[in-house]
């Protein structure tokens, strides 16, 4: 079996090779672009096979997957942090929609026969009431940032492209995820780092902070890229999946849980740059569909999680 992952350098590829790895029964394949940074993957260069590829361009899908002609296909590659899509709204959605459609279409042209997972989200539920929840793949996509809007497209994308042609392509919208190597951009890592930094010294006692009040669903990205696994291996092509773990804290709490791991002593400080044109208040998914088809769980604490990626700073900032 040939699994090609999109985007394999980043937070969520490394992890996903990780675990086809350690599982033995797939060769793997990573696509990467000349500006990506190794140091997720320095220890799976050995065991994989990369190829440069620019998403964007057709001829350079083209030739991957030529090559390579996968079995499974894992499309992770993305611009996944949501307020670069406020500044940079063009970028996003030409990154997100318009590397899969290449993706699609080289798969159409050779005749390959694979199966393909798309990276979809929870950020595509937008505006949720709090009746809505928690949120069954049934419920509206009402996307609030451009970032949303380009995950919505490659939900539908895939939906159609099912349905044209046949491409047995499965949606994963995932909740949040965070772990060991999650970009320091995002509100987990963000966090960590700055009580590590204050931890060593590097920085005053000062905790800078957006909206805390938003809830957000997290699971561990370890248990994540199972699912994405069990996604190809049992999922059903054309179908869609939410992935979560059924439990949502406020950002306020998960502070506090990190901080729960550390004796350093804080204060918070609103910074205006982290408040977002709208911000996602709740997101708390219900993913009983994906549990029953595949009997995926996640079952890594929410702690755990924590610990480690504030352990993961860390040892970052000693390196
Ligand atoms: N980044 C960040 N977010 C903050 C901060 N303070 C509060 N927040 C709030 O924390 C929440 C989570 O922010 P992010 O970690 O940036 O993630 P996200 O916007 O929820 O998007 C993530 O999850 C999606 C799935 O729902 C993913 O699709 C997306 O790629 C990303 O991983 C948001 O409500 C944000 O306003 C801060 O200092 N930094």
């Amino acid at each position: 079996m040939k699994a090609l992952i999109t985007g394999i350098t980043g937070f969520a590829g490394s992890h996903l090779g990780e675990y086809l790895l350690s599982r033995g029964d797939t060769e793997v394949y990573g696509s990467y672009r000349l500006r990506s940074r190794m140091d997720h993957i320095e220890h799976l260069l050995p065991h994989i096979r990369l190829a440069e590829c620019e998403l964007k361009d057709p001829h350079s899908v083209n030739e991957m997957i030529r090559e390579i002609r996968p079995d499974f296909i894992f499309h992770l590659a993305a611009q996944s942090f949501v307020p670069t899509s406020w500044n940079s709204p063009t970028d996003t959605m030409t990154n997100n929609t318009v590397g899969q459609i290449n993706i699609f279409e080289a798969v159409r042209k050779f005749d390959i026969d694979c199966k393909i997972q798309i990276a979809c989200s929870s950020e595509e539920y937008g505006m949720v009431y709090p009746e809505e929840t928690p949120i069954k793949e049934t419920n509206p996509l009402r996307p609030l940032s451009p970032y949303a809007v380009s995950k919505v497209a490659q939900d539908y994308l895939g939906y159609q492209y099912y349905h044209s042609y046949g491409l047995k392509i499965i949606r994963t919208r995932t909740f949040n995820h965070t772990g060991p190597r999650r970009g320091e951009s995002f509100v987990t890592s963000n966090f960590a780092k700055q009580i590590a930094q204050i931890e060593l010294g590097t920085k005053p006692s000062m905790i800078y902070v957006g909206n805390l009040q938003a809830k957000r669903d997290f699971t561990d990205v370890r248990d994540v890229v199972k699912a994405y696994w069990a996604a190809l291996e049992k999922g059903d092509p054309g179908e869609v999946y939410n992935i979560s773990s059924g439990e949502a804290c406020t950002i306020h709490e998960m502070l506090q849980t990190l901080l729960s791991f550390s004796e350093v002593k804080i204060e918070l400080k609103v910074d205006p740059e982290r408040l977002r044109p709208s911000d996602v208040e709740i997101l708390l998914g219900d993913c009983t569909k994906f549990r029953d088809k595949t009997g995926w769980k996640p079952v890594i604490a929410f702690e755990q999680t924590m610990e480690d990626l504030l352990n993961y700073w860390r040892e970052q900032l000693r390196n």
